[in-house]
């Protein structure tokens, strides 16, 4: 058997991407390789939110409302949340540009529920506001776009399709999941980590959380109606499906969260039985240095694919290296249009610095300290971010790198709220000020820099 090295070239032109970051990942991803249905990278990314220009975002509830489909570039920092800001206050007005900015900031809100509450965020944070009884799995029919309901069959295919649902699709799909098939939430925020470009720990597992009523004061529910009215109809003209939908909220709410098990028993899920197989064995050829010695070295990871990324800023003329997580990816479900889009950003940051990027497959935390050795760096520069896995890489390193020092900067933040936060609509209300002006309120307290 050949190892396959661990180095990845970051020069491949998109038409390789399949064939060759598809057979460097085997085993890794689940699904086909193909490209995304949306090129990543910070060029792309810049390039869409140029392009946006707002009109009719007042009707960002209808599936046709234009909204700015930014999630994919926001969740990877290819671009930034405040220039984002800064692009809607230019080209939306009044009302408008007010709701977009307010729903900048449930991004925001969600991160910081997550560095407040670590991997809880996986659990259930509050108890469920009726009798809940879920399963666990994920079942085959929904998996497979054929549950007989049109419209919830379009959504599973958009998903796995696109890698992106309007908002009010992801609403529908996950009321639809856990109310009506009595499936846990976790199933669903997986099946969603698993497709979208923009999945994330933060916004993902806490939008479940609000639909199931884990966190929010009731559970979310929709009714035919409303699928009807916000999608236009497009399933319900010819739908000859018995709709499940159909009826009152109060009747809805009332069978649903009565404490009754749901009217259709889920199959089981199928685990993780489309991951293409994996490799026999990896061994990870050494890192080859493309320049000279560096004091300092950056890792870049999913939340700062661009060269604006504050570590990447701070040290130009330092090494840096993005490593695909080979335990992480082995463990978890993801499809490969995800990783590519990840690549595209990656191999634009190679592109647009002058001092040498790599990127590797591997554990993430030994590579960075053996990268740090490779180059005789004795600083590892890295941008913070709350997930679980941040703070236990941080650990690998200096476990396995006791002399090198770790200098942690900040992530871009919308706002300088730095207090806790329980529920959006409180949370707004304090940064509601400075997000709309634009320049944080005199009162509001300042946030550490470190
Ligand atoms: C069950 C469920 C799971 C979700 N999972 C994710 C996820 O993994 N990643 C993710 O970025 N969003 C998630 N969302 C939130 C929201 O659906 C998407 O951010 C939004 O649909 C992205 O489309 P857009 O960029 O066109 O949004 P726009 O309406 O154009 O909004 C602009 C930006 O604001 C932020 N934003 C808007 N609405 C929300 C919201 N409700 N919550 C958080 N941020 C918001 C996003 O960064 C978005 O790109 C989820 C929502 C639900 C109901």
């Amino acid at each position: 058997m050949t190892a396959p090295t661990a180095d990845l070239s970051l020069d491949l032109p998109d038409a390789q991407l399949p064939g060759v970051l598809g057979a460097a990942l085997t085993g890794l991803y689940t699904g086909e390789p193909r490209l995304p249905a949306r090129p990543g990278g910070r060029e792309a990314g810049l390039a869409a939110l140029h392009a946006w220009t707002g009109a009719g975002y007042r009707e960002r509830n209808h599936l046709s409302g234009n909204v700015s489909r930014l999630s994919m570039y926001l969740r990877h920092g290819m671009i930034g949340i405040r220039e984002v800001a800064a692009h809607a206050r230019h080209v939306l007005r009044g009302r408008e540009r007010d709701e977009f900015l307010r729903q900048l900031t449930w991004g925001e809100f969600f991160r910081l529920v997550l560095r407040q509450e670590g991997a809880r965020v996986l659990d259930n944070l509050e108890e469920p506001k009726y009798p809940a009884r879920w399963t666990d799995a994920l079942p085959d029919d929904v998996r497979a776009a054929r549950t007989g309901l049109p419209c919830v069959d379009a959504w599973v295919t958009h998903l796995i399709r696109d890698g992106w649902l309007h908002n009010h699709e992801r609403l529908w799909f996950a009321a639809y999941l856990i109310h009506w098939r009595g499936v846990h939430w976790r199933a669903g925020y997986a099946f969603f980590r698993e497709h979208l470009l923009d999945g994330d720990i933060a916004s993902n597992a806490l939008s479940w959380q609000w639909v199931a009523s884990t966190f929010s004061g009731k559970p979310y529910v929709m009714n035919q109606e409303n699928v009807e009215r916000f999608s236009g109809g497009r399933w319900c003209q010819d739908c000859t499906a018995r709709c499940p939908f159909r009826g009152s909220y109060e009747d809805l709410e009332a069978r649903l969260f009565s404490g009754r098990l749901p009217e259709e028993a889920p199959t089981s899920g199928t685990g993780d039985s489309r991951r293409a197989a994996p490799a026999d064995e990896v061994v990870a050829a050494p890192i080859q240095p493309t320049g000279p010695t560096s004091p300092r070295v950056v890792w870049v990871h999913g939340d700062g694919l661009s060269v604006t990324d504050p570590a990447l800023s701070a040290c130009p003329d330092a090494p840096a290296l993005f490593v695909f997580d080979r335990p992480f990816l082995s463990g978890t479900p993801i499809a490969f249009p995800r990783l590519a889009f990840m690549y595209q950003g990656v191999r634009d940051i190679a592109a647009g610095r002058r001092a040498p990027t790599h990127a590797r497959v591997g554990a993430v935390a030994g590579e960075l300290a053996a990268f740090a050795r490779v180059y005789g760096a004795g600083e590892l520069h890295v941008t913070r971010n709350f997930t679980p896995e941040f703070t236990r890489i941080l650990a690998g390193v200096r476990a396995a790198h006791p002399d090198l020092r770790v200098v942690v900067h900040d992530p871009e933040r919308l706002t300088s709220f730095d207090g806790p936060v329980r529920r959006f609509f409180g949370f707004w209300k304090k940064v509601e000020r400075e997000v709309l002006q634009g320049a944080p309120s005199p009162d509001a307290p300042r946030r550490g820099h470190r």
